[in-house]
C-alpha cells in the first residue's frame, strides 16, 4: 500500500529522517514510535507531502509521489489529522465538518454571488456526507455543541471525520490518543479497527505503549531519524535495541 525507500530529510546538519525503508500493507494499522525528536512527525510531513524529502523515494499503490504537493497526494488518497487546536472554537462539531467537507467541493465566487444551483447542490452534499462522517466517528449526539464545550476525546473524534473528508485509502493519525482517559483511549482505538474494516489503512503516531501492542499489526520504531526495528507488537516488545532506545532516553515508554 505504501513503500518508503530509503528517505532522508536534512534540515541543514540533521537528518531528522535517515534512510528509512519501510512497507505498510493494506488495510492494516501500522504504528510509528519512538522517543522524543525520533522523526515521526517529520516522516508523517513526508509522506502526506508537506516537506520534500532529501533524498529516497515515496510509493503510494506503487505510483511514485515523492515529489507531489500535499494537495496532490490528498487527492490520491492519504488523509491526515489535522492538530485539534485548528477546530473552529466558536463553531459547532457539524459546521467544522461542512467546512471541511466544502473545501472539497468546486463552486467558486460567481456560483456565491448568484446562489448558483451548483453550489446549493454541493452545500447540500457536503452537509449530508459531514453527517455520515459525524456517524462514523460516533458524534451525532454532539453535532449542535460547540468545539468550545467539547471532551478532548469529542475533539479528536471530530479531527478523525475531517481526515475522511479526502475519501482517504490511508489515514495518518499524529497522536490520536493524546490527552484522553484510558477509557477514551479504548474507544479510538475501537474506532480505528472501524475504519480498518471499513477498508482504510490506518498509520498513527503514539506515544501510548498499551493501545499500540493491543491494536497494531505492524510496530517501525525510530530513534535518532532512524529505522532501529520493525515487526508485530511482539516482536518490537522483545527487541533488546529498542528496549535500549526507550531506557536511554528520557521517554517514558509506558506512558
Ligand atoms: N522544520 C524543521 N526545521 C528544523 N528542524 C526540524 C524541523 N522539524 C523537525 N526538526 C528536527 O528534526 C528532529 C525530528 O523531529 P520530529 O518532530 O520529526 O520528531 P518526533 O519524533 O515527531 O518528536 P516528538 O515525539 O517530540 O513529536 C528534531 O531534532 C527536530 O528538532
Amino acid at each position: 500500500m505504501l513503500k518508503v525507500e530509503h528517505l532522508t530529510k536534512m534540515f541543514g546538519g540533521l537528518a531528522a529522517v535517515n534512510d528509512v525503508s519501510v512497507e505498510f500493507g493494506a488495510n492494516q494499522i501500522n504504528a510509528i514510535i519512538g522517543p522524543n525528536g525520533a522523526g515521526k512527525s517529520t516522516f508523517f510531513n513526508l509522506i502526506s507531502g508537506v516537506h520534500q524529502p532529501t533524498s529516497g523515494r515515496i510509493l503510494l499503490e506503487g505510483k511514485d509521489v515523492t515529489t507531489m504537493r500535499c494537495d496532490h497526494v490528498a487527492k490520491l488518497g492519504v488523509g491526515r489529522t489535522f492538530q485539534t487546536t485548528n477546530l473552529f472554537e466558536t463553531a459547532t462539531v457539524l459546521d467544522n465538518l461542512i467546512v471541511g467537507y466544502r473545501l472539497r467541493t468546486n463552486s467558486g465566487l460567481w456560483d456565491v454571488l448568484i446562489n448558483s444551483k451548483r453550489l446549493q447542490a454541493e452545500e447540500k452534499a457536503a452537509r449530508e456526507k459531514a453527517r455520515e462522517a459525524l456517524d462514523f466517528v460516533g458524534l451525532t449526539y454532539a453535532e449542535n455543541r460547540y468545539i468550545a464545550d467539547c471532551t478532548q476525546e469529542e475533539r479528536k473524534r471530530v479531527a478523525f471525520a475531517l481526515a475522511l473528508a479526502t475519501q482517504p485509502k490511508i489515514v495518518l493519525l499524529d497522536e490520536p490518543a493524546a490527552g484522553v482517559n484510558p477509557e477514551e483511549t479504548e474507544g479510538l482505538a475501537d474506532l480505528m479497527k472501524k475504519m480498518v474494516k471499513h477498508g482504510l489503512t490506518v498509520c498513527l503516531i503514539e506515544h501510548k505503549m498499551d493501545m499500540i501492542m493491543g491494536i497494531a499489526d505492524k510496530i517501525m520504531v525510530l530513534d535518532h531519524g532512524e529505522k532501529i526495528a520493525e515487526g508485530t507488537p511482539e516482536e518490537v516488545k522483545n527487541n533488546p535495541v529498542v528496549i535500549e532506545a526507550y531506557l536511554g532516553s528520557d521517554h517514558d515508554a509506558a506512558a
